[in-house]
């Protein structure tokens, strides 16, 4: 168990741009005392420079970023440490990647398409440009009931989500605790 009572959990913070991953896992990160990566510091220069120029990233582009990612996730893990790493993770196929054979869990963040465009061009010293929220929403798949994702809603104030994602955490812990006594 953690400090505050919840167990160590390996988290991909997940959505298109802008949504609030880093202000999220960051803050979880914080709380929690986890261990935090910020995915976007893992891409490849070629893919840095591709979105600079306002160009998305291809499925063979993001291939070698998303393995980079679940290796820094496999490490966490064999550590035991709780870890947050931020990861747009779009698509169905970036996040079995991501989890192959992990017991990793995503956080994606629900945005207005709207709101995140305000965001964006607001948003100062990052590379992704604005331009690219459109192919972003496009490339994006909305996770299925099958998958492992906890669903917060990014208009929130960020402590507001952080505060509900912790009452969850705590929350599950109890139930299984009961359920522990109980069976
Ligand atoms: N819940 C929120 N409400 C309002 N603004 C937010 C919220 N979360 C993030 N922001 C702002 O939106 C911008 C994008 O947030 P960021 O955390 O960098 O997103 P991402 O990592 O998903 O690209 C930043 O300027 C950030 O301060
Ligand atoms: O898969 C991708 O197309 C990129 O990873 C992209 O989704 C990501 O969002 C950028 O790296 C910009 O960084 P922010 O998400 O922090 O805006």
């Amino acid at each position: 168990m953690g400090t505050i009572g919840i167990r160590p959990r390996f988290l991909v913070v997940m959505g298109v741009s802008g949504t609030g991953k880093t202000t999220i896992a960051t803050g979880l990160a914080t709380r929690l005392g986890w261990h935090f990566q910020e995915g976007d510091a893992l891409h490849p220069q070629s893919n840095v420079d591709k979105m600079s120029a306002g160009q998305p990233l291809t499925d063979e582009d993001r291939k070698p970023w998303l393995e980079l990612c679940r290796d820094w996730l496999s490490k966490e893990i064999d550590a035991g440490h709780g870890a947050v790493l931020t990861c747009s993770a779009l698509k169905r196929i970036y996040r079995e990647q991501l989890r192959r054979d992990l017991p990793v869990e995503f956080i994606h963040i629900r945005v207005d398409p709207k709101v995140l465009a305000d965001r964006m061009t607001h948003r100062k010293g990052h590379f992704m440009p604005a331009s690219l929220l459109p192919s972003q929403l496009a490339t994006f798949e909305e996770p299925g009931e099958d998958e492992p994702v906890i669903h917060v809603c990014g208009e929130d104030h960020p402590d507001v989500v952080l505060e509900k994602l912790i009452q969850q955490f705590r929350d599950e812990e109890n139930q299984k605790e009961l359920h522990a006594a109980v069976g």
